[in-house]
């Protein structure tokens, strides 16, 4: 077949948008684009619908060569769908003859990366220009950072090391202590460092003392301490974090660093989010702080790193000074945000071999004392491996341990090692189930047989009992999560937050299930957007109960408030404030990244739809701490997603 002409491609394109299978958006923007430079083939407005469509799917750029060899992999048509009588992209993408770069370079909407047009043509890569200015920019800038000479020279380095690391008996801990030391050493030498691992690898551990490491160095040489701000992208990582640093901090002050009292008060405590860092402003995607009016600051440290998109890491570096230091955290296994651009795993991408040149490893012998491993050694390895730390020994699942086992098993694609441990049975902290369907009673009932919730206090108890009641339902509540890798669907998160209601409602646990979004007391829910005004960041998670209005005064009678705890005090928000919530009995797998729960039950459909990913599966059994377990409808689907891997179409740091 041929290709048809400009205005009978849109309207061919349109109608793939009322299939569902690209966004309007994405058609919008080649109508768009061929009003303003009306372009010369539909090839080139098939290549903007293209682009568009993988921005909507995380992928910065499109392979113009990986989409002629392997269209599915770009835009696959939902075989149920009844298809029009008119072409699929598919069919499209296969009529192309001309070669398809030259065809746009005709086109007045694409350039080089010259000018300003809205789209950009680098080699066979097209990008929307603000993505292709977001890699450019953020590739600039850590380059930038990393050819800085190093800060601190090994020999004031290897005291201070030595202390914050003193030897471990056990040889494993022995073993783990030695690389957390050398990656404590390598983010003290650059001015852009990255500390990857899996859970509970010590990334907290190791970056407190670092943070340790470079206040005692700067009050040793009489300098001022660094003005330093720890920060996560959520409201939820950020109050974890807050939460584990505390006594990691505290255990600095056994270990007699130079500085005294003054290192101690030079360590931040408070955790904030990157929207607060920057100075968010409302209804804008505009920052208080950027390049013309930087933050105050000589370092910052932003954990859970894998969530950070192009965009925020974009502008997370245009408003930090020339001179401070970026210390990124995070596991680059685990999903990525879902906007554009997995900067982490892109930064990661070769962690697993180290990379690390004759000149590094000798620096690092010398300010560690530890010899590095030679199979972590390449004296071709780029600027960035020499700034790119990985743990790999977690002290949150021993290796014996199922959670742990299973993790592994995911993320190096062995479904079937993952099947039997799942299903031998011999994990006291893994527990396999069948589903029979959406609908088996077996999902509700991990809900409704939860643990008990603490007695209520006496009506005219005092708020502070109020707010210790409250603090402990949060805590029974957050104890267990359902995730589920769908939003919509019958098994997706809306579905089945529903047939647990009604099930809480049939076992008379809440009043009558109600319609979606009604408030009852129980009621769990999660904020899905920043609310300055009341304090609330996206993730926080709260709960609705009945208290009396006002607390003290049980004669005025009892009202619904949701309890939320967030900045180390319980806050109560009347519901009809909430704008944007949504119940979380079960919740998205993606909207869980950042959060840890002592246990959680992941649902696996019987079909597999295309978010179900290895990153997807890998980061809900790791949002479990003591025990995980799966709630499986079908094995085939499981073992498709673990041997799927999502790559992010994108060229930085490549
Ligand atoms: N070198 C070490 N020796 C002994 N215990 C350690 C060491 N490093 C970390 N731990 C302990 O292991 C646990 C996990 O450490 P940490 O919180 O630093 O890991 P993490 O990688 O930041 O975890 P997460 O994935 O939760 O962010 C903590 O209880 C910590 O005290």
């Amino acid at each position: 077949m041929s290709l048809p002409a400009p205005e009978e491609f849109l309207r061919i394109a349109r109608g793939w948008a009322d299939l569902g299978w690209v966004r309007a958006l994405d058609v919008a923007l080649a109508e768009q684009l061929h009003t303003l430079a009306p372009a010369p083939c539909s090839s080139c407005l098939l290549a903007s619908v293209l682009v568009s469509h993988q921005a909507g799917q995380g992928h910065l750029l499109l392979n113009l060569t990986d989409t002629q060899r392997r269209p599915r992999a770009v835009i696959a048509v939902d075989p149920d769908t009844d298809r029009p009588d008119w072409p699929t992209p598919e069919a499209l993408i296969d009529a192309l003859v001309e070669p398809w770069a030259s065809q746009l370079t005709a086109w007045a909407a694409v350039t080089d990366g010259a000018g300003s047009t809205p789209l950009v043509l680098i080699d066979d890569a097209l990008y929307l220009r603000r993505y292709y200015r977001h890699e450019t920019a953020v590739a600039e800038a850590v380059a930038h950072r990393l050819a800085e000479a190093p800060r601190l020279s090994a020999d004031a380095v290897r005291p201070i090391a030595d202390r914050l690391f003193p030897p471990a008996d056990h040889p494993a801990e022995a073993a783990a202590n030695a690389t957390q030391k050398m990656a404590c050493a390598l983010a003290a030498r650059s001015q852009f460092a990255v500390i990857t691992g899996g859970p509970g690898t010590g990334k907290t551990n190791t970056v407190i003392r670092l943070l340790g490491l470079l206040q005692a160095s700067a009050l040793d040489a009489g300098h001022p301490t660094l003005r330093i701000r720890l920060a996560a992208p959520t409201g939820k990582a950020a109050a974890r974090l807050d939460e584990a640093i505390g006594g990691q901090i505290d255990q600095l002050r056994t270990l007699d660093l130079p500085g005294g009292e003054a290192l101690h008060q030079a360590i931040p405590r408070e955790v904030t989010t990157l929207h607060r860092l920057l100075g968010a402003r409302p209804g804008t995607r505009h920052f208080r702080h950027h390049a013309g009016h930087p933050l105050p600051l000589d370092m910052v440290v932003v954990d859970e790193a894998s969530m950070v998109d192009i965009e925020m890491m974009t502008a997370l570096l245009d408003a930090l000074p020339a001179h401070a230091r970026l210390v990124l955290l995070g596991d680059r296994d685990q999903l990525a945000s879902v906007e554009a651009g997995a900067v982490l795993g892109r930064l990661c991408a070769q962690a697993e071999g180290g990379h690390y040149q004759a000149e590094t490893a000798q620096w690092l012998q010398a300010a560690t004392g530890e010899a590095v491993d030679s199979s972590l050694r390449d004296d071709t390895g780029r600027p960035l491996d020499q700034a790119i730390a990985m743990l790999r020994h977690s002290f949150r699942f021993d290796a014996g341990g199922g959670i742990g086992q299973l993790a592994r098993a995911i993320n190096t694609g062995d479904a079937q090692t993952a099947l039997n441990i799942l299903k031998a049975q011999d994990h006291d902290d893994l527990d396999y189930r069948g589903l029979h369907g959406a609908d088996d009673p077996t999902v509700a009932r991990l809900i409704t047989s939860r643990a008990d919730y603490p007695m209520r206090p006496a009506a005219d108890a005092e708020r502070a009992e109020w707010d210790a009641w409250a603090t402990a339902i949060l805590e029974t509540a957050g104890q267990f999560q359902m995730l589920t890798p769908l939003r919509r669907g019958p098994f997706g998160a809306d579905a089945l937050n529903q047939q647990i209601e009604q099930a809480l409602a049939r076992t008379g646990q809440l009043g009558s299930a109600g319609p979606p979004g009604r408030w009852y007391a129980g009621r769990p829910v999660m904020v899905t957007g920043n609310d300055y005004g009341l304090k609330l960041m996206n993730g926080d998670i709260g709960i609705t109960l009945r208290v009396p209005a006002p607390f003290g005064d049980p004669e005025q009678g009892e009202d619904l408030r949701v309890a939320f705890r967030s900045e180390g005090r319980v806050r109560w928000v009347l519901p009809s404030r909430l704008q944007h919530v949504e119940t979380v009995y079960a919740m998205t797998v993606h909207k869980s990244q950042g959060s840890e729960f002592a246990h959680t039950a992941l649902i696996v459909p019987d079909t597999a739809p295309p978010v179900l990913t290895r990153e997807l599966i890998y980061t809900a059994v790791t949002r479990a701490r003591e025990r995980f377990t799966l709630l499986c409808a079908s094995d085939r689907v499981l073992t498709q997603a673990i041997q799927r891997q999502v790559t992010r179409q994108s060229q930085l740091f490549s």
